[in-house]
């Protein structure tokens, strides 16, 4: 499996797991196989010692293609499968629950988090000096297709100026054209988080 995509995305769950992002099964990660394809960690899996047996390959249609015997794909494959049928350039896609992204939930309004103004967002895409950037926020349903329709419909508007967008109360999803951009669209996704609860401890407007 050495430049299989699967090493990777195991690689990956580890670094989120140990990062308290991945915890308790939470959160899936995908990358694409080919333009139809994309591997996709299987439903209800560890994420701190994924191996080969642990991915199952869909296509863009939500058919599963290859899967190791009694594994499905992730619950939340529909969301992947939106995501890599509207953004041309993602190949890669993380999916983690970490704490931080779900208090921002709490600061989100009409559907959007405001990201705070920083430089630092150039490595999401935006090179301002002083961004106004609002990442989208959708609404949780136990129904994932209900995710996934919301998230077409609003991608079929427009795709949001970052690569990552929040699910309320449930995690935050980046995606990349590889996997060290899609690694550096969610750190500086999370940074912004932990950057928003530190402002609001100490009561600092962003
Ligand atoms: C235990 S987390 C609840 C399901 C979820 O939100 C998630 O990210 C993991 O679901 P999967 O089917 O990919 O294991
Ligand atoms: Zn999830």
């Amino acid at each position: 499996m050495q430049d299989d995509p699967r090493t990777h995305l195991a690689a990956a769950a580890r670094d989120f797991y140990a990062r308290g992002w991945m915890l308790g099964t939470a959160g899936n990660l995908s990358a694409r196989r080919d333009t139809d394809t994309f591997w996709i960690t299987a439903s209800g899996r560890p994420k701190d010692r994924l191996d080969a047996g642990d991915f199952v390959l869909v296509d863009l249609q939500g058919q599963v293609v290859q899967a190791p015997p009694g594994r499905q794909p992730s619950a939340e494959a529909a969301i992947h499968e939106t995501i890599y049928r509207h953004v041309p350039d993602a190949r890669v896609i993380f999916h983690v629950h970490s704490i931080e992204a779900n208090l921002c939930g709490h600061f989100a309004r009409r559907g959007r988090l405001r990201l705070p103004s920083l430089e630092m967002l150039k490595g999401l895409g935006v090179p301002d000096a002083e961004p106004h950037v609002d990442l989208p926020v959708f609404a949780n349903h136990l129904n994932v297709a209900r995710i996934a329709e919301d998230m077409d419909r609003e991608f079929t508007g427009a795709l949001p100026c970052v690569p990552g967008a929040l699910i309320h109360l449930h995690g935050v999803t980046a995606w990349g054209p590889d996997f060290l951009a899609a690694r550096h669209h969610l750190e500086l996704l999370e940074y912004c988080f932990r950057y928003l609860v530190q402002a609001k401890i100490l009561a600092i407007g962003v």
